[in-house]
Protein backbone atom coordinates (compact mmCIF):
# COMPACT_ATOMS: atom_id res chain seq x y z
CA UNK A 1 0.00 0.00 0.00
CA UNK A 2 1.00 3.89 -0.76
CA UNK A 3 1.20 6.70 1.68
CA UNK A 4 0.59 8.84 -1.78
CA UNK A 5 -0.38 7.97 -5.11
CA UNK A 6 -1.89 10.23 -7.74
CA UNK A 7 -2.45 8.88 -11.58
CA UNK A 8 -3.14 10.86 -14.83
CA UNK A 9 -2.74 14.02 -13.27
CA UNK A 10 -3.50 16.80 -16.00
CA UNK A 11 -3.04 20.72 -14.93
CA UNK A 12 -2.79 23.63 -16.64
CA UNK A 13 -2.91 27.63 -16.27
CA UNK A 14 -5.01 28.66 -19.32
CA UNK A 15 -1.99 28.21 -22.11
CA UNK A 16 0.64 26.97 -19.64
CA UNK A 17 0.28 23.60 -19.25
CA UNK A 18 2.24 22.14 -15.94
CA UNK A 19 1.39 18.33 -15.95
CA UNK A 20 0.00 16.28 -18.27
CA UNK A 21 -0.81 12.51 -17.54
CA UNK A 22 1.50 12.83 -14.24
CA UNK A 23 2.03 9.13 -12.23
CA UNK A 24 3.64 9.63 -8.83
CA UNK A 25 3.78 6.64 -6.11
CA UNK A 26 5.35 7.17 -2.47
CA UNK A 27 5.35 4.15 -0.08
CA UNK A 28 5.02 4.67 3.49
CA UNK A 29 8.09 5.96 5.00
CA UNK A 30 9.69 7.03 1.47
CA UNK A 31 11.54 10.27 0.72
CA UNK A 32 11.48 12.09 -2.44
CA UNK A 33 13.09 16.21 -3.29
CA UNK A 34 10.98 17.14 -5.86
CA UNK A 35 13.20 19.66 -7.42
CA UNK A 36 13.19 22.47 -10.40
CA UNK A 37 13.49 25.70 -11.20
CA UNK A 38 11.25 28.46 -10.32
CA UNK A 39 8.39 28.76 -12.39
CA UNK A 40 8.37 24.75 -13.28
CA UNK A 41 5.58 24.00 -11.06
CA UNK A 42 6.47 22.69 -7.66
CA UNK A 43 4.28 24.28 -5.72
CA UNK A 44 1.07 23.92 -8.03
CA UNK A 45 1.87 20.21 -7.65
CA UNK A 46 2.67 20.16 -3.86
CA UNK A 47 -1.08 21.88 -3.90
CA UNK A 48 -2.61 19.55 -6.14
CA UNK A 49 -1.27 16.63 -4.01
CA UNK A 50 -2.76 18.71 -0.88
CA UNK A 51 -6.15 18.95 -2.56
CA UNK A 52 -5.63 22.46 -2.10
CA UNK A 53 -6.09 22.96 -5.62
CA UNK A 54 -9.04 20.93 -7.08
CA UNK A 55 -7.92 18.23 -9.99
CA UNK A 56 -9.12 18.72 -13.24
CA UNK A 57 -8.60 14.98 -14.16
CA UNK A 58 -6.70 12.38 -12.66
CA UNK A 59 -7.10 10.59 -9.62
CA UNK A 60 -5.12 11.34 -6.05
CA UNK A 61 -5.14 8.86 -3.05
CA UNK A 62 -3.81 9.89 0.33
CA UNK A 63 -2.57 6.04 2.46
CA UNK A 64 -5.73 3.73 1.04
CA UNK A 65 -8.58 6.79 0.97
CA UNK A 66 -9.16 8.24 -3.05
CA UNK A 67 -9.76 12.30 -2.44
CA UNK A 68 -11.97 12.35 -5.12
CA UNK A 69 -14.60 14.34 -4.93
CA UNK A 70 -15.80 15.75 -1.86
CA UNK A 71 -17.48 18.95 0.19
CA UNK A 72 -14.94 21.17 1.40
CA UNK A 73 -15.18 20.42 4.86
CA UNK A 74 -14.93 16.81 4.23
CA UNK A 75 -11.77 17.17 2.84
CA UNK A 76 -10.41 19.46 4.97
CA UNK A 77 -10.81 16.94 7.79
CA UNK A 78 -8.99 13.79 5.80
CA UNK A 79 -6.52 16.54 5.03
CA UNK A 80 -6.07 17.47 8.59
CA UNK A 81 -5.75 13.64 9.41
CA UNK A 82 -3.66 12.02 7.01
CA UNK A 83 -1.09 14.76 5.42
CA UNK A 84 0.81 16.98 6.62
CA UNK A 85 2.30 20.30 5.59
CA UNK A 86 5.15 22.96 5.72
CA UNK A 87 5.50 25.48 3.64
CA UNK A 88 8.07 28.29 3.22
CA UNK A 89 5.82 30.72 5.63
CA UNK A 90 4.97 28.93 8.54
CA UNK A 91 1.38 29.69 9.27
CA UNK A 92 1.81 29.78 12.94
CA UNK A 93 -0.79 31.42 14.58
CA UNK A 94 0.69 34.27 16.52
CA UNK A 95 -1.94 34.26 19.73
CA UNK A 96 -0.67 30.51 20.78
CA UNK A 97 2.32 29.24 22.45
CA UNK A 98 4.43 27.09 20.15
CA UNK A 99 3.13 23.98 22.15
CA UNK A 100 -0.23 25.12 21.28
CA UNK A 101 0.07 25.50 17.60
CA UNK A 102 1.56 21.80 17.63
CA UNK A 103 -1.90 21.15 19.47
CA UNK A 104 -4.23 22.82 17.29
CA UNK A 105 -5.16 20.03 14.41
CA UNK A 106 -5.93 18.03 17.91
CA UNK A 107 -7.79 21.07 19.16
CA UNK A 108 -9.66 20.83 15.98
CA UNK A 109 -10.42 17.04 15.51
CA UNK A 110 -11.92 17.10 19.29
CA UNK A 111 -8.97 14.84 20.30
CA UNK A 112 -6.05 16.99 22.35
CA UNK A 113 -3.15 14.79 22.93
CA UNK A 114 -0.48 17.96 25.43
CA UNK A 115 1.73 14.60 26.33
CA UNK A 116 2.08 14.06 22.40
CA UNK A 117 1.96 17.71 21.35
CA UNK A 118 4.83 18.23 24.33
CA UNK A 119 6.84 15.45 23.12
CA UNK A 120 7.34 16.33 19.07
CA UNK A 121 8.22 20.28 20.50
CA UNK A 122 10.98 18.33 22.64
CA UNK A 123 12.10 16.47 19.74
CA UNK A 124 13.07 19.88 17.37
CA UNK A 125 14.90 20.70 20.07
CA UNK A 126 11.95 23.42 21.63
CA UNK A 127 11.27 22.16 25.16
CA UNK A 128 12.36 25.48 26.46
CA UNK A 129 10.67 27.37 24.27
CA UNK A 130 7.41 25.78 24.40
CA UNK A 131 5.15 28.59 25.74
CA UNK A 132 6.91 31.14 23.51
CA UNK A 133 4.92 33.01 20.72
CA UNK A 134 6.16 32.67 17.50
CA UNK A 135 6.68 36.02 17.02
CA UNK A 136 9.04 35.96 19.73
CA UNK A 137 10.92 33.12 18.30
CA UNK A 138 13.69 33.15 15.12
CA UNK A 139 12.38 31.86 11.56
CA UNK A 140 14.55 28.57 12.36
CA UNK A 141 12.64 27.69 15.64
CA UNK A 142 9.57 29.07 13.93
CA UNK A 143 9.83 26.47 11.29
CA UNK A 144 10.48 23.87 13.50
CA UNK A 145 7.29 24.44 15.27
CA UNK A 146 6.48 24.00 12.14
CA UNK A 147 7.28 20.52 11.42
CA UNK A 148 6.24 19.45 15.19
CA UNK A 149 2.92 20.93 13.88
CA UNK A 150 2.82 18.84 10.92
CA UNK A 151 3.53 15.15 12.40
CA UNK A 152 1.21 15.73 15.53
CA UNK A 153 -1.84 13.67 13.30
CA UNK A 154 0.50 11.16 13.10
CA UNK A 155 0.50 12.09 8.90
CA UNK A 156 0.50 9.29 6.55
CA UNK A 157 2.61 12.00 3.99
CA UNK A 158 4.26 14.79 4.56
CA UNK A 159 4.12 17.81 1.91
CA UNK A 160 6.61 20.07 2.05
CA UNK A 161 7.13 23.53 -0.36
CA UNK A 162 10.20 25.08 0.12
CA UNK A 163 10.29 24.45 3.88
CA UNK A 164 13.60 26.25 3.83
CA UNK A 165 13.51 28.93 1.82
CA UNK A 166 13.75 31.54 4.48
CA UNK A 167 16.47 30.35 6.10
CA UNK A 168 19.98 30.30 6.36
CA UNK A 169 22.16 27.39 5.57
CA UNK A 170 22.81 26.28 8.44
CA UNK A 171 19.25 26.46 9.95
CA UNK A 172 17.80 25.41 6.52
CA UNK A 173 20.01 21.68 7.41
CA UNK A 174 18.71 21.45 10.80
CA UNK A 175 15.10 22.17 9.56
CA UNK A 176 15.49 19.69 6.87
CA UNK A 177 16.94 17.09 8.93
CA UNK A 178 14.41 17.37 12.24
CA UNK A 179 11.41 16.99 9.34
CA UNK A 180 12.64 13.74 7.72
CA UNK A 181 13.83 12.06 11.29
CA UNK A 182 10.48 13.16 12.42
CA UNK A 183 8.74 11.93 9.47
CA UNK A 184 11.15 8.27 9.95
CA UNK A 185 10.11 8.08 13.72
CA UNK A 186 6.41 7.84 12.58
CA UNK A 187 6.86 6.18 9.62
CA UNK A 188 5.17 8.74 7.52
CA UNK A 189 6.43 9.68 3.47
CA UNK A 190 7.64 12.84 2.54
CA UNK A 191 7.77 15.06 -0.23
CA UNK A 192 10.09 17.60 -0.38
CA UNK A 193 9.46 20.47 -3.04
CA UNK A 194 12.42 22.94 -3.58
CA UNK A 195 14.96 24.78 -6.23
CA UNK A 196 17.84 23.94 -3.48
CA UNK A 197 19.62 21.31 -4.74
CA UNK A 198 22.25 21.28 -2.64
CA UNK A 199 20.05 20.79 0.23
CA UNK A 200 18.88 17.80 -0.37
CA UNK A 201 22.02 16.21 -2.08
CA UNK A 202 21.75 12.32 -1.29
CA UNK A 203 17.80 12.14 -1.34
CA UNK A 204 16.19 10.36 -3.99
CA UNK A 205 14.87 13.26 -6.37
CA UNK A 206 12.39 13.73 -9.06
CA UNK A 207 12.71 16.53 -11.44
CA UNK A 208 9.78 18.05 -12.94
CA UNK A 209 10.48 17.27 -17.18
CA UNK A 210 7.40 17.92 -19.83
CA UNK A 211 4.84 18.06 -17.39
CA UNK A 212 5.55 14.99 -15.32
CA UNK A 213 7.99 13.47 -12.75
CA UNK A 214 11.62 11.94 -13.38
CA UNK A 215 14.19 10.00 -11.79
CA UNK A 216 13.74 8.99 -8.17
N1 LIG B 1 -2.90 31.23 -10.20
C1 LIG B 1 -2.14 31.17 -11.30
N2 LIG B 1 -2.61 31.55 -12.49
C2 LIG B 1 -1.86 31.48 -13.61
N3 LIG B 1 -0.59 31.01 -13.61
C3 LIG B 1 -0.07 30.62 -12.47
C4 LIG B 1 -0.80 30.67 -11.24
N4 LIG B 1 -0.01 30.21 -10.25
C5 LIG B 1 1.16 29.88 -10.81
N5 LIG B 1 1.14 30.13 -12.14
C6 LIG B 1 2.25 29.87 -13.09
O1 LIG B 1 2.50 28.48 -13.09
C7 LIG B 1 3.91 28.22 -13.17
C8 LIG B 1 4.31 27.34 -12.00
O2 LIG B 1 4.19 28.05 -10.78
P1 LIG B 1 4.65 27.40 -9.40
O3 LIG B 1 4.47 28.44 -8.35
O4 LIG B 1 3.96 26.11 -9.22
O5 LIG B 1 6.21 27.14 -9.69
P2 LIG B 1 7.40 26.79 -8.67
O6 LIG B 1 8.21 25.75 -9.35
O7 LIG B 1 6.85 26.48 -7.33
O8 LIG B 1 8.18 28.17 -8.65
P3 LIG B 1 9.03 28.86 -7.44
O9 LIG B 1 10.20 27.98 -7.19
O10 LIG B 1 9.40 30.19 -8.04
O11 LIG B 1 8.08 28.99 -6.28
C9 LIG B 1 4.57 29.59 -13.18
O12 LIG B 1 4.90 29.89 -14.53
C10 LIG B 1 3.52 30.53 -12.66
O13 LIG B 1 3.67 31.81 -13.23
Amino acid sequence: MWALKAEGLTFRYGELELFRDLDLELEPGAVRAVLGPSGSGKTTLVHLLAGILPLPSGRLWWGEVEVGRRSEEELARLRRERVGLVFQHHYLLDELTALENVLVPGMIAGRPDPGWARRLIERVGLAAHAHQRPDTLSGGERQRVAVARALYPRPRVVLADEPTGALDRANARRVKDLLLELAGENGAAVLLATHDEALVQGLPAWRIEDGRLVGG
